[in-house]
């Protein structure tokens, strides 16, 4: 394997100036996760490697963000898989830090607030969740800050890479480092489905095949939506949502059609009349024991 494994923030730093400069490298990609990865994960490795001279994903499963310690605790650890699908990606570097690491004085006093945008939607189900999420979020991001500067004392661009699946933790994300000043380009990547059309991710190895066969719903809801404002005809949401609630094995959590940026619900006359401009549609829902998520983008 060509890829290397670094635990601490020193190595990390001192790793990533080696590899710019051995490099001659302009440009480093950061691909944040908590491991167990899948072609989704792979999806954002491949873009950050075709667009970047140096890429480092990190792989650290945040407590912080973890309401339920029954969640925390049975989050799937693969790091050995992962470095092998992160290597076969072009990846150079894995930053699997420790929680001692990462939090060496235990919880943090001082957190990022997500404010009112963190509340909504997943924030409501999962309280606290993105306050934990960005402030694990700002620290990856300065671990991951390219090391050195080149020759001529330039300092090479920075990217991080975030799926689209996470719609609301990308718009967080956008609003930090936006709001805070970060320098670092923040570069979305679309969501990577099965051929059924369900969402990647992480928790779907707990649905039994049952639950998997009815977690399509999900998407299949959205797709109606899409195709409906494609066709410039009312969104008729409530159809879309029957449609969920015919299935037993899933219980419905929220689905809407919200602004992409402020993710405040559309309008309602821009769900009732033809459909004509930009929205998401996100749904979340309860499935067997996973939440799982997923959303669509529409323009018409
Ligand atoms: N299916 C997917 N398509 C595109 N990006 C994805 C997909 N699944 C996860 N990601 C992105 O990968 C990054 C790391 O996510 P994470 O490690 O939480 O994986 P996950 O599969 O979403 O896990 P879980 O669903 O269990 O939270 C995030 O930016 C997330 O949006
Ligand atoms: C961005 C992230 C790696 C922070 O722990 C996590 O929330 C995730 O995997 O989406
Ligand atoms: N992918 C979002 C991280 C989480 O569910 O905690």
């Amino acid at each position: 394997m060509a890829i290397k494994l670094v635990t601490t923030a020193a190595e990390l730093r001192a790793e990533s100036a080696r590899l710019l400069a051995s490099k001659g490298g302009s440009s480093q990609g950061l691909v944040p996760t908590m491991g167990a990865l899948h072609s989704g994960h792979a999806a954002l490795a491949r873009t950050a490697v075709a667009e970047n001279d140096v890429v480092v994903a990190t792989v650290f499963v945040n407590p912080l963000q973890f309401g339920d310690a029954v969640d925390l605790d049975r989050y799937p650890r693969t790091l050995e898989a992962d470095m092998a699908l992160l290597d076969a990606e072009g990846v150079d570097l894995v930053f699997a830090p420790s929680v001692d690491e990462v939090y060496p004085g235990g919880q943090p006093l001082v957190r990022v607030t997500a404010g009112p945008l963190g509340e909504k939607w997943e924030g409501a189900s999962r309280p606290g969740h993105f306050d934990g999420a960005l402030t694990v979020v700002a620290k990856l991001l300065h671990y991951g800050l390219p090391g050195g500067a080149a020759a001529d004392g330039s300092t090479a661009a920075y990217r991080a890479y975030f799926g689209q699946k996470d719609a609301q933790q990308l718009a967080l994300v956008r609003r930090m480092v936006a709001d805070l000043n970060f320098p670092v380009e923040i570069v979305p990547v679309p969501i990577v489905r099965s051929d059924d059309g369900l969402a990647l991710s992480s928790r779907n190895r707990f649905l039994s095949d049952d639950e998997r066969a009815a977690a399509l719903v999900l998407s299949r809801a959205l797709r109606l939506i899409e195709s409906r404002a494609n066709a410039h005809e009312p969104l008729d949401l409530e159809s879309a949502v029957a449609l969920v609630d015919s299935q037993p094995l899933v219980e419905l959590d929220y689905f809407d059609v919200v602004d992409p940026v402020t993710l405040e619900p559309l309008a309602e006359n821009c769900k009732e009349t033809p459909f004509r401009g930009e929205g998401l549609a996100i749904i979340a829902a309860k499935v067997g024991p996973v939440r799982l998520i997923d959303n669509a983008p529409l323009f018409s």
